[in-house]
């Protein structure tokens, strides 16, 4: 796990990464400046447990691809999920609140994430651990709205002008980021029909 100082504001960026592209620095480089982010965990998942691993390139492969495509003193690249042995959230949320008393924590994810986030082990857990970030993505701009787990958070969802804060207020809190977006995926590069 990254070392971090007592008072900082960490992001969270869990990811397969199965390649890493543009969209996600993209996402990383929005949440670093939107949510006043000291540090971003970029943290390469072994494995997500609602996808299948027969396409998941090996581990250490999309730590070094990620750190290729990260130059920012600010992003960590990381894989501690391997040594903890859990591709669940909550488990990982817990374990990194649990040993860093003093810093506050901000989930990151892009909109796609949210509509499938009702699906996530322990999910109304991790939304009352941590605040959460969603990050606009072509395709779910819209849709995430009607999305379960939306509609069971939308009364703890904040305006995006106050993103700057979002770490500071106790969860369940939320917000939507609009702004720049990329279409990239990591299937489309995958398939080759999209360059990396
Ligand atoms: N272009 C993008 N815009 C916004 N968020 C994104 C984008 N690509 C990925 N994300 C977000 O980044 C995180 C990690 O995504 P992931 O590594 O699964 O990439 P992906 O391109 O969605 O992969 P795949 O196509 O294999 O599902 C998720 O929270 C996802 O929502
Ligand atoms: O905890 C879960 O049940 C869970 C289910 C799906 C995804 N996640 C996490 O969500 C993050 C994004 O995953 P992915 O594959 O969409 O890049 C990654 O950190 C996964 O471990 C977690």
């Amino acid at each position: 796990m990254p070392h971090v100082e007592q008072g900082m504001v960490v992001g969270l960026f869990g990811g397969s990464f199965n390649p890493p592209h543009e969209g996600h620095r993209l996402v990383a480089e929005i949440a670093l400046k939107q949510l006043g982010l000291d540090q971003l965990w970029w943290m390469v998942t072994p494995g997500n447990p609602l996808k299948s691993r027969s396409v998941l390139r090996p581990l250490i492969e999309r730590i070094r691809m990620s750190e290729a495509l990260t130059r920012n003193r600010r992003i960590r690249v990381t894989a501690f999920e391997e040594r903890l042995q859990t591709g669940f959230t909550a488990q990982t949320i817990e374990h990194v609140l649990t040993r860093n008393i003093g810093v506050r924590f901000v989930w990151i994810m892009g909109a796609d994430s949210l509509k499938t986030f009702h699906r996530w082990q322990k999910w109304r857990e991790i939304a009352a651990s941590v605040p959460i970030a969603v990050i606009d993505r072509p395709g779910a701009t819209l849709s995430f709205l009607s999305s379960p787990a939306a509609r069971a958070l939308s009364h703890t969802r904040i305006d995006e002008s106050d993103a700057g804060v979002l770490a500071f207020k106790s969860p369940p809190r939320w917000t939507f980021i609009h702004g720049p977006r990329s279409s990239l995926s990591s299937t489309a590069i995958r398939q080759g029909t999209l360059q990396h």
